[in-house]
């Protein structure tokens, strides 16, 4: 287990204290793949918001980090992409061979952090979600070949405390960033052309705030249930001549299963598009 490893707990450094930072460690301390006291955070300016997750979740957190990345058997990346080189020079001398880099970063590949880290090291590159703040992220992680099976299956142990976690192979990053890192953004777009409707038909803002939420769960339950059979699922609400074909025959008039693919598509050229401006 992450907890004890060879009897010893693993101590973690999370360089960067944005949102993705805090729902990890929330997730991470409320599960035990982390444990408070073994857990250090620091950021690059903001000593208000360390101060607020040191009281909050009883982490260390400042600007001393030297010994506690010496010391540290995981690193996680939780800065944006475009201080990703900074945040890897300034970790750098403190890897050691038994440390391993955990990468939040969106479109920051593992050749650019090998090559800034400039020596052998392990390095787990991921792609967790917004809903890790509330412990359904959908996280997809891709491994350097230093990365030991031991590490490997703390990283997983670790984002499963965030949601579910699997492995993919780098290459299907940009396609994993399109559905689900993405993703969430998606749904909460369809969600705000249904809530527009309902209003517009006469429910109240809250009326059809709730009845859209709980169909949002529902129909995700659902899915989940149903081992992802969404076609069938759709068709079995589907009455001939009923309200839902009238719906979908809209849709299709407006191509929306199609538009909605090609905006899917374009968002893994994005993620390409944005990883190539971090290539040496
Ligand atoms: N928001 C999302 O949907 C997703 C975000 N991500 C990734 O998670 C990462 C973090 O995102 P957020 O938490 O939303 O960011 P954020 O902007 O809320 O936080 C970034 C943090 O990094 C710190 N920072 C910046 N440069 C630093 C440096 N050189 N050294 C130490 N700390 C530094 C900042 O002070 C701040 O605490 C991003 O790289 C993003 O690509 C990944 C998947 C989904
Ligand atoms: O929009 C973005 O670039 C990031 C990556 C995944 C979610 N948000």
């Amino acid at each position: 287990m992450f907890r004890q490893q060879g009897g010893i707990r693993l101590k973690a450094v999370f360089v960067g204290a944005g949102s993705m930072a805090e729902a990890i460690i929330a997730g991470a301390l409320k599960s035990g793949a982390l444990q408070a006291d073994h857990t250090y955070v620091t950021n690059k300016a903001n000593d208000a918001r360390l101060r607020q997750l040191a009281e909050e979740f009883g982490v260390q957190a400042g600007y001393e980090a030297g010994a506690a990345l010496q010391d540290a058997d995981i690193i996680v990346l939780a800065m944006k992409p475009k201080d990703a080189e900074a945040g890897l020079e300034s970790i750098r001398s403190f890897i050691h061979e038994k440390s391993v880099v955990i990468s939040l970063l969106a479109g920051v590949s593992i050749d650019f952090m090998e090559e800034t880290i400039g020596k052998p090291c392990a390095i787990i590159r991921s792609m967790p979600n917004t809903s890790a703040a509330v412990g359904k992220s959908a996280t997809a992680i891709a491994l350097n070949q230093f990365v030991t099976d031991k590490q490997h299956k703390s990283a997983l142990h670790l984002f499963s405390a965030i949601g579910t976690a699997i492995t993919v192979d780098e290459a299907q990053m940009d396609a994993v960033t399109a559905v689900s890192g993405s993703g969430p953004a998606y749904f909460y777009y369809i969600a705000e052309a249904i809530q527009q409707a309902g209003e517009e038909l006469g429910l109240d803002h809250e009326t059809a705030k709730e009845l859209l939420i709980q169909t949002l769960l529902g129909a995700a339950s659902m899915l989940s249930k149903n081992d992802g059979q969404a076609a069938a699922l759709r068709k079995a609400i589907t009455s001939p001549g009923g309200t839902t074909e009238a719906a979908l025959r809209t849709f299709d008039e407006f191509r929306v299963k199609q538009a909605i693919a090609a905006g899917v598509k374009e968002a893994a050229v994005q993620s390409k598009r944005l990883g190539d401006a971090y290539i040496h």
